[in-house]
């Protein structure tokens, strides 16, 4: 079984890396933007022609939801072409294709949890890309799997829970909003649900499409924060307990929209794959693997 894996340093991809890593016979093949820029038709072509994969899982994205504002185009041909690309070539050699999105897709104005067949209406750059790559892989290959997870965080990379351990470095008080809601989702969990749907189909079971995974409890970022300050004091990795002073999404304007309800509704991927909603708070008990 031969799986290919872009974006291979990014923060999903390398809990995802470790995971494949460990699976008999699996031959792994995770690439870096240099080695694979999956926006290169020509490159992604020829990589696949010579590895010749069963399963292509892009975990490669333009994830700077701000910057996106400004960089659309940058953003559109990570987000959409490249998955497209992968698609494409995923198609012709009739291998399966796993592709990540985001609840960023949503407009965030539902009261209930979303489920995978809601309307879409992204409100930013980033959402309406990610959006725009989801219809252009399951338009490319039937085989696909789309992925939609929220609020992703690791002990490594760029995430929630590092940027709020580095401003406590540096401040005693730190608003966050309280008024969006969605589902912290540990990168290890995000990988294991992926690892868990390709043994399945790897087994014959098929079950293609759309589907919604992301940790549990639902919360606020504020709340999120404020945990992640509990367990840093509890365990000496903070000094002092930071202030954190509950705001609304008014007082913290940021170029790029976020939806008020990022609550995916995870019903379907237990149902096709038995996959339960993880704890997010049980990956934070170690808080002082983050940020370092
Ligand atoms: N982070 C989150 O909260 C969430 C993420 N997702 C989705 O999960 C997926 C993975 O996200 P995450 O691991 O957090 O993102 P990261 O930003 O940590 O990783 C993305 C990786 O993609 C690489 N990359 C960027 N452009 C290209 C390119 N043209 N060709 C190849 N590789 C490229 C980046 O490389 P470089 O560092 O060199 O730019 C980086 O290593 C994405 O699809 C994202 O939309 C979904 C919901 C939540
Ligand atoms: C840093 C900071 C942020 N915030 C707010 C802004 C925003 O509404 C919320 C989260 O901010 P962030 O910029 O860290 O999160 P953001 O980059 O929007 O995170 C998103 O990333 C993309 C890739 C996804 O796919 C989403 O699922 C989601 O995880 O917290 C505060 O209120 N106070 C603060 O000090
Ligand atoms: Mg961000």
């Amino acid at each position: 079984m031969n799986i290919l894996v872009t974006g291979k340093n990014g923060q999903i991809a390398r809990c995802l890396v470790k995971q494949l890593n460990t699976l008999p016979d699996v031959t792994l093949l995770a690439l870096d933007r240099d080695q694979l820029d999956i926006t290169d038709p020509i490159r992604v072509n020829k990589v696949i022609a010579e590895f010749s994969p069963n399963i292509i899982i892009n975990a490669a994205a333009y994830t700077a939801v701000d910057n996106a504002e400004q960089e659309s185009a940058l953003a559109y041909a990570v987000n959409r072409d490249g998955p497209f690309n992968l698609a494409v070539a995923a198609n012709n050699i009739n291998a399966i294709i796993i592709h990540i999105s985001t609840d960023y897709v949503f407009a965030g104005d539902s009261l209930a949890a979303y489920v995978e067949t809601d309307n879409t209406e992204p409100q930013s750059e980033y959402g309406r890309s990610k959006l725009a790559g989801e219809q252009a892989v399951a338009r490319a290959c039937s085989q696909h799997i789309i992925l939609r997870t929220s609020w992703a965080f690791a002990e490594h990379g760029h995430n929630f829970v590092n940027t709020m351990l580095r401003l406590a470095k540096t401040k005693t008080s730190i608003g966050v909003v309280a008024d969006q809601f969605g589902g912290p989702t540990y990168a290890g969990d995000i990988a294991n649900a992926i690892v868990t749907i390709v043994k399945q189909l790897v087994d014959g079971h098929q079950a293609y499409g759309i589907y919604h995974y992301s940790g549990f409890p639902h919360v606020s970022w504020h709340v999120f924060a404020t945990k992640i300050f509990d367990l840093a004091l509890a365990q000496g990795v903070l000094k002092q307990p930071i202030q954190v002073p509950h705001i609304t999404t008014l007082d913290y304007p940021t170029p790029a929209k976020r939806p008020a309800n990022s609550r995916l509704n995870c019903d379907k991927i237990n149902q096709e794959f038995g996959l339960v909603q993880s704890d997010w708070q049980a990956a934070l008990v170690n808080i002082e693997e983050y940020s370092r």
